[in-house]
């Protein structure tokens, strides 16, 4: 006899009745007990109950974009079947959100812990998990992104309960993306984030346990840019893995196969964007965490043919371009005057000097070449430049200095010979700005910019208390992964976050508002001057050159509209021009606890003219 069969036998008995038929018991008897998988654990994306999956539907407590759990009414319940799912009490939204605040504050022991019971949350009800990480955005941005996710990453093969997301595994699936993407539940994506692993933050190749960055942005795009969840979609290009670690790891997650390179690589890439476009053709795709070298040819291929962007490379060089324009303000030196020292000349490197070569060319009409002149790079063999004698690859030639700078190695003769008024690092390798290097800043400028971006916290090249400390408090500060405030000589200093993600929810939610075509690094530079504005003069005279996390989402509203207005100056908008832009753009932000946003309801004005239709 079958558990189910068992289960209707004592129903029946209990009630004295005849056996209940097939659909009559459907909504409270599981086929087997062995199908039945719980609000939250694996599969519940899919189907649970066989007979359930005959229907082709399941309760709607168990699809996590949908449910509602405890807030369901007794009447939606009963419309819903869901009468027997749920215990009794009808909770708002907000006594929800009070229990999982209640759980992460009392329940959990480390940043890790609180991660995991957020994922457990997501996994069953995102409704929820979007209120409470919206409503305190500035101590969760930190548990399910930066700095916290690097460590879930590390463990990703550990932690694992949820798929959360797609995977794209070119040994059994190659040449059958675009069938997989038929099996994504939502029919409407408006935003991927897509990562192979490469590069996870400064953490290296880590295959498919880099899953969580895509995981982990996604959930800002969602909190803190406006897209409803339904139109999100996390993904993961198993492209192999080098680790050897994960290669001897029994629970790894992914091909344990060697790490695609060259053509082999980008085909996978490749097949993935035009799945995606085909199915989706509106869809922004962003790249993320990908090693340098394909990083760049990826951008190269697609840029100017479909929505898409890399976050490490424009994100990160909007994000710094906004630091790097306060920065100025506050030190008083005129932007196409200003001198910057990168350490480290990978993608982000790269992508942050190109974009503020842009903004100085834009700044002070000059030609590249010219703004390329107060861009100074540096990596593992010192100062790069066209005639130290090795082969440059080419994201590397951009950005070297073809003029005759001597051949400098150690960082402190180089700001010794070039007095920078910024020094930008990037290389992903830990602490490297000793006491040295932060007093030869000192001694060239007032109220040096010291931004150690690299990213997990462990990563940065300088701790706020050293730069503070060692700058006697002068240093402007920002960093990739937060630090608390720290009180020097009774004052206290607040280091800026200077992270892509005060731009990324912005220029994805504007870019898709407006149906860009493409994003171009125009759209990227008005990102940064909208962020820029945000600060006020008076935080920027005191050295605040970033907002706080807590506007996140007014924050993206700002950079989203500029994103627009710049898509449209461009010519590449796809919608006639709203006549404001700016609350176009806000209405459409989705908030936890609202429907999806409905163009048939709205009444927004065009300036051709036309009103109230709009998709
Ligand atoms: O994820 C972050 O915090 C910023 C970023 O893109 C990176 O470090 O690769
Ligand atoms: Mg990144």
């Amino acid at each position: 006899m079958t558990v189910a069969e068992a289960v209707k036998e004592t129903v029946s008995s209990l009630a004295g009745q005849t056996p209940v038929t097939e659909s009559a018991e459907r909504s409270s008897t599981p086929a087997s007990a062995k199908d039945v998988t719980k609000p939250g654990a694996p599969g519940t994306r899919t189907k649970a109950l066989e007979n359930v999956e005959e229907e082709g539907s399941a309760p709607v407590i168990w699809i996590p974009v949908l449910n509602k759990g405890t807030s369901f009414t007794l009447e939606e319940r009963k419309e819903k079947r869901l009468e027997g799912l749920l215990p009794p009490a009808v909770e708002s939204l907000q006594l929800q959100a009070d229990r999982v605040l209640l759980q992460l504050k009392e329940d959990c022991d480390t940043p890790l812990q609180q991660y995991e019971l957020l994922a457990q949350v997501a996994a069953s009800n995102e409704t929820l998990f979007y209120k409470v990480l919206i409503d305190n955005i500035t101590m969760l941005a930190p548990v399910v992104y930066t700095p916290t996710v690097g460590e879930a990453c590390q463990k990703f093969d550990r932690i694992y309960r949820q798929a959360l997301g797609m995977y794209f595994d070119h040994v059994h699936y190659k040449g059958r993306f675009r069938q997989l993407l038929d099996h994504w539940p939502s029919h409407n994506v408006q935003i991927i984030v897509v990562t192979d692993g490469g590069r996870i933050l400064g953490l290296g190749d880590l295959g498919t346990n880099g899953m969580g960055i895509p995981i982990g942005k996604i959930s800002l795009y969602v909190s803190g840019g406006g897209f409803h969840p339904e139109h999100s979609l996390p993904a993961q290009l198993d492209c192999g893995t080098d680790n050897e670690e994960l290669l001897k790891d029994r629970f790894y997650l992914g091909n344990k196969v060697p790490r695609l390179k060259g053509e082999a690589h980008m085909a996978v890439v490749d097949e993935f964007v035009m799945a995606v476009k085909d199915k989706w053709p509106d869809c922004l795709i962003q790249f993320e965490d990908f090693q340098t070298d394909q990083a760049f040819k990826i951008l190269e291929a697609y840029r100017d043919k479909v929505l898409c962007f890399n976050d490490d490379i424009q994100g990160t060089g909007a994000v710094v371009t906004s630091g790097f324009i306060n920065g100025m303000k506050a030190q008083g030196t005129p932007i196409a005057e200003a001198r910057v020292v990168f350490y480290g000349a990978g993608s982000s490197a790269v992508g942050v000097a190109s974009m503020i070569a842009l903004l100085l060319q834009q700044e002070g009409g000059t030609s590249k070449e010219e703004a390329f002149k107060n861009i100074y790079m540096v990596d593992s063999k010192g100062l790069v430049t066209t005639s130290r004698g090795d082969e440059l690859p080419e994201h590397k030639q951009v950005v070297a200095r073809r003029d005759d700078v001597p051949n400098i190695k150690d960082l402190k003769e180089i700001i010794a010979h070039v007095k920078p008024h910024a020094l930008i690092g990037l290389t992903g390798a830990g602490p490297s700005f000793d006491k040295d290097v932060v007093e030869e800043m000192c001694k060239h400028v007032e109220r040096p910019l010291i931004f150690p971006l690299s990213n997990p916290t462990s990563k940065a090249e300088i701790t706020a208390e050293h730069a503070y400390e060692w700058s006697g408090g002068k240093a402007i500060f920002a960093s990739g992964s937060p630090f608390d405030p720290y009180k020097y000589q009774g004052k206290v200093l607040e280091p800026g976050q200077a992270n892509n993600v005060f731009i990324f929810p912005g220029v994805g939610f504007g870019a898709v508002m407006v149906k860009s075509r493409t994003i171009q690094d125009e759209m990227l530079i008005a990102a940064a001057k909208g962020l820029a504005d945000y600060v006020s003069p008076e935080d920027i005279k005191k050295g605040k050159i970033y907002p706080d996390l807590g506007e996140l989402r007014d924050i993206s509203a700002v950079v989203a509209t500029a994103v627009g207005e710049e898509a449209f100056r461009l010519g590449l908008a796809g919608i006639p021009k709203p006549q404001d832009l700016g609350k176009f753009i806000r209405s459409r932000m989705w908030l936890p606890g609202q429907p999806k946003f409905d163009p048939a309801k709205s009444n927004m004005q065009y300036e051709n003219g036309t009103a109230g239709v709009e998709e």
